[in-house]
C-alpha cells in the first residue's frame, strides 16, 4: 500500500470531488452537495460528470454533454458549486484514481476530497487500485440506507460525515418518467421542463 503522506494543505483551496453519472441529476444530490459546503471543511465542490462508471452499463446512460449541461443549469447561482467535464478527456472507462491523479496535476493550489456515498464505500476494493485512493485522498463518506459503514483506524483522513440522507436515486426519476409518472419535484427546479 503507498503511503503518502496526508498534508493539512494549509492554502490550498478544499474541493469536493462529487462524481457520478448523474443521469439525471436530482435534489438528492443538490441537497448532499449543499450540505457538504456548508457544513464540512469544504471551500468547494465539483459535481464531475462521468462519462462511464467502469461498472455500469453504458447503454442507458444519456449523452454526457446532456447529463453535464443538466448540472450546469441545476447548480447556477450558488458560488461553492462546479460542474466539471473533466473526465471527458481522460481515457474511457475513467477509472477514478486516473481522475484524482489528473486533477492534482492540474490544479496544484487544491487539496482534493474524494466523496463517497456508503454504498460505494461497501464495493471500494472492487474499483482500480483501491488501496491508493483509501491511503492518499481525504474521503467524506455520507450515509445511505442500508450500508453500515466501517473505516479501518489506519484511514484518519477518510470521514463518515453526518449528512442527512434523502433517499432519491436517477434510476427512479427515470422509471417514473417511462411509466408516465409527473415526478416533477424531485428534479431541480432549472432543468425540470428539459426533455432527457
Ligand atoms: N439520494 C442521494 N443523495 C446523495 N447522494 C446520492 C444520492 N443518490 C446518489 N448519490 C450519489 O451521487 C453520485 C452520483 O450518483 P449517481 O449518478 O449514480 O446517482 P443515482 O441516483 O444513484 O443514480 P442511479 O439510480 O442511476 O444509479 C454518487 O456518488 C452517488 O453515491
Ligand atoms: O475507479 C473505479 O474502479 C471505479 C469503479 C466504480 C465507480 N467509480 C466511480 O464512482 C463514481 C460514482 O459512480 P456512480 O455511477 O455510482 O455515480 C463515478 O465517478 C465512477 O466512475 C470508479
Amino acid at each position: 500500500m503507498e503511503t503518502k503522506l496526508i498534508q493539512d494543505a494549509t492554502g490550498k483551496r478544499k474541493t469536493g470531488i462529487y462524481s457520478g453519472s448523474f443521469n439525471p441529476v436530482h435534489i438528492g444530490h443538490l441537497a448532499l452537495a449543499n450540505w457538504l459546503c456548508e457544513f464540512t471543511e469544504l471551500d468547494e465542490l465539483w459535481f464531475l460528470i462521468t462519462p462511464h462508471n467502469p461498472l455500469k452499463a453504458k447503454g442507458e446512460l444519456m449523452d454526457d454533454r446532456l447529463r453535464y449541461e443538466l448540472v450546469k443549469k441545476s447548480i447556477a447561482g450558488y458560488p461553492k458549486f462546479q460542474a466539471s467535464d473533466f473526465e471527458f478527456s481522460l481515457p474511457q472507462p475513467t477509472y477514478t484514481i486516473h481522475t484524482l491523479r489528473a486533477l492534482e496535476k492540474n490544479y496544484p493550489d487544491r487539496e482534493f476530497y474524494f466523496i463517497m456515498g456508503a454504498d460505494n464505500w461497501k464495493y471500494i476494493t472492487r474499483w482500480v487500485e483501491y488501496e491508493s485512493i483509501v491511503s492518499n485522498y481525504p474521503i467524506f463518506i455520507y450515509p445511505r440506507k442500508g450500508f453500515d459503514v466501517e473505516i479501518p483506524a489506519q484511514y484518519p483522513h477518510i470521514k463518515l460525515v453526518d449528512a442527512p440522507l434523502i433517499e432519491i436515486s436517477s434510476s427512479f426519476i427515470r422509471q417514473a418518467y417511462e411509466a408516465g409518472k409527473d415526478v416533477r419535484f424531485f428534479l431541480p427546479e432549472a432543468i425540470r421542463n428539459l426533455p432527457f
